[in-house]
């Protein structure tokens, strides 16, 4: 059955495997209480010991399983040490191999994949201790469209006695979601989520023309398309340059399975090519199902818009 799957899903299925042990990883780092935190070239941008080490896991084992695909990861990797061999995953979710694949993506090649990774999306608020705002990010591009992606969350439940610790959430476009319950966000209401750690003056004004009835301020890109996709909130923006490609790849793709949408502040969608510039310098849109899309662009102030290029 392994051997037989096509790619895609082969891949979704390694990866769910992959980002759970990268999760274990991520919270041993925090119980053991060395952080290790150096600052990275940007301002506010910092990055962990269990940023290098969930990105070491992802990276070997992925390559290892999956040879000829392209990876890029966010951080870089100075480390010429051996990854332990207990991050080497090999294991994949046999759920994932047993789904039917539509036609267009029965026959994609190795060559033609890139995979995007963000081994810990939300280090600035891991480092504060807001666990539940921290994800795993593996996304899934064929070309230059993302197709598939993987959001684990190594502290859903945490606060919770008896409740199994971290979930994984993964979709295909085309084929579905799984790993948790898809919501509409409720109403008659306008609640949008945005930044918690690098919001702007241009990001508030943004903001505030949409005139929304709740702002939810959260770390992670990641934790942000969950909050759409699990009906807390109906829309992401983030009227500023600073996300990347590994933040968005993997959210987009399940977003996109669910009917949603993520863009530019212009409306344009992102490319995942591997030759691409890898800044999201447009901004990030996102909407859930049957949000207006277009009424949120429309708001966007014109001198702002005209910026984010
Ligand atoms: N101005 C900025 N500089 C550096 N990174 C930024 C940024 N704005 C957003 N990001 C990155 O985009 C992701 C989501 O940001 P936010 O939580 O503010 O919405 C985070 O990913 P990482 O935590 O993986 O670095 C964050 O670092
Ligand atoms: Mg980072
Ligand atoms: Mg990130
Ligand atoms: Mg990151």
């Amino acid at each position: 059955m392994a051997q037989t799957a096509p790619l895609i899903p082969r891949l979704v299925a390694s990866s769910i495997a992959i980002a759970n042990r990268a999760g274990e990883i991520i919270r041993n780092v925090m119980s053991k209480g060395d952080l290790g935190i150096v600052e990275k070239t940007g301002k506010n941008d910092l990055q962990t010991e269990a940023d290098r080490s969930a990105q070491r896991c992802i990276i070997t084992s992925l390559s290892k399983q999956f040879p000829s695909i392209t990876i890029i990861g966010e951080e870089d990797e100075p480390s010429d040490s051996p990854v332990p061999s207990d991050w080497v995953v090999s294991e994949v979710d046999q759920d994932i191999l047993r789904l039917e694949c539509p036609d267009n993506l029965q026959q994609v090649s190795a060559e033609e994949v890139v995979v995007w990774v963000d081994p810990l999306d939300g280090t600035s608020e891991y480092t504060q201790g807001l666990l539940d705002h921290v994800t795993v990010l593996i996304g899934i591009a064929v070309g230059n469209r993302s197709v598939a992606g993987v959001i684990h969350q190594p502290y859903y439940n945490y606060q919770k006695e008896n409740e199994p610790l971290g979930r994984t959430i993964w979709g295909i476009r085309g084929v579905g979601v799984g790993g948790f319950e898809p919501k509409a966000a409720p109403e008659g209401q306008r609640i949008i989520t945005t930044t918690r750690s690098h919001s702007t003056p241009e990001v508030q004004a943004t903001l505030d023309a949409m005139k929304p009835d709740n702002i939810l301020r959260v770390g992670g890109a990641g934790h942000k398309v969950m909050l759409l996709i699990e009906g807390k909130a109906h829309a992401y923006v983030f009227a500023s340059a600073g996300c990347k490609r590994w933040d968005t790849c993997a959210p987009e793709a399940i977003l996109v399975a669910l009917g949603g949408k993520l863009t530019d502040m212009h409306g344009k969608e992102y490319s995942y090519d591997k030759n691409t510039p890898f800044p999201n310098k447009g901004g990030v849109l996102a909407t859930g199902k049957g949000e207006n899309h277009e009424w949120y662009l429309e708001k966007v102030p014109e001198a702002i818009r005209k910026k984010l290029v």
